[in-house]
């Protein structure tokens, strides 16, 4: 838990530049919840700055949840040039369960670059590799069976880290496995939890050289947000709920972590 701990307080030490090329629904949201942890978002998209941008930044997040064709051009040069200087590639498969051509589009664009964390909810995971899954649009309804091992498969078969959202994260680089048993349902109620941990996790990958712990940090992180904003005052409702989940991911710190993790490595 400690690992997990000090990895949130290098993600304000250095203040990592993260730059996002993200889906129109939740772009705001994950601007703010970067400012919120102590990183700092540029989202920076166009075709004719994606490449330069993406080597000056400290993690790259990429989000195809609204993939319009200016998104489609960019997020190859921002693979390339993130992988020219060696910086941690973030990818999260908005949709890929339902629309399969984001699959082939991800395989073709693995080809530019390494991409260092896959971060999805199961059901997207499940879906990259093949495997039957339960999805509706861009949540998922997967009951969970095989998680743990189907992460594991998709990790090897990559060569990265994956990261897969439900009531439990799956944590995993193939070999060893984090679980969060943290999380409230509330997060489920509001559009764009996914993508928030997914920009979290290009913060925190911006600001740690072990990406399975940053990785794992992030979900604890938002978990744990979670859980505290859902105590709030009318924090069972989404509008308020919301604001609460940026209020707690501001003020999180690493007492908070080693206090109320609930981790389990396997
Ligand atoms: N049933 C649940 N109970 C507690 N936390 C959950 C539950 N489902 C999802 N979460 C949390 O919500 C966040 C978003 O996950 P998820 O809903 O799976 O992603 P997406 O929004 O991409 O579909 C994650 O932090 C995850 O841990
Ligand atoms: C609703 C919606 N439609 C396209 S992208 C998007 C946001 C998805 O956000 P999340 O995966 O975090 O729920
Ligand atoms: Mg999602």
């Amino acid at each position: 838990m400690k690992e997990l701990a000090m990895s949130l307080s290098k993600v304000k030490e250095k203040t990592p530049l993260i730059q996002a090329i993200t889906n129109y629904v939740t772009i705001n949201d994950c601007a703010n919840i970067l400012l919120a942890i102590g990183a700092s978002p540029a989202m920076c998209e166009a075709t004719d700055e994606a490449y330069e941008f993406s080597q000056i930044s400290n993690a790259v997040y990429l989000n195809i949840g609204t993939f319009t064709k200016e998104q489609e051009l960019a997020m190859p040069l921002a693979v390339k040039g993130a992988d020219e200087k060696k910086i941690p590639v973030v990818l999260d498969p908005v949709g890929c369960g339902a629309i399969p051509r984001r699959i082939d589009y991800i395989n073709k664009l693995r080809k530019f670059g390494k991409i260092h964390v896959i971060k999805g909810n199961l059901g997207e995971i499940k879906s990259l590799l093949g495997v039957d899954s339960k999805v509706r649009g861009v949540d998922s309804i997967d009951d969970g069976t095989d998680g743990v091992e189907v992460c594991k498969r998709l990790a090897k078969k990559w060569s990265c880290i994956v990261a897969a959202t439900g009531k439990t994260d799956i944590i995993t680089d193939g070999e060893k496995v984090c679980l969060v048993n943290n999380g409230t349902e509330m997060l489920t109620k509001i559009t764009g939890a996914g993508c928030m941990v997914g920009a979290l996790t290009a913060g925190f990958c911006g600001a740690n050289d072990d990406l399975l712990i940053a990785t794992a940090a992030s979900h604890l992180v938002m978990s744990l947000a979670g859980e505290k904003a859902v105590k709030a005052k009318e924090g069972n409702l989404p509008g308020t709920f919301r604001m609460k989940l940026f209020d707690e991911i501001y003020q999180i710190d690493e007492a908070a972590i080693e206090q109320g993790g609930n981790i389990e490595w396997l």
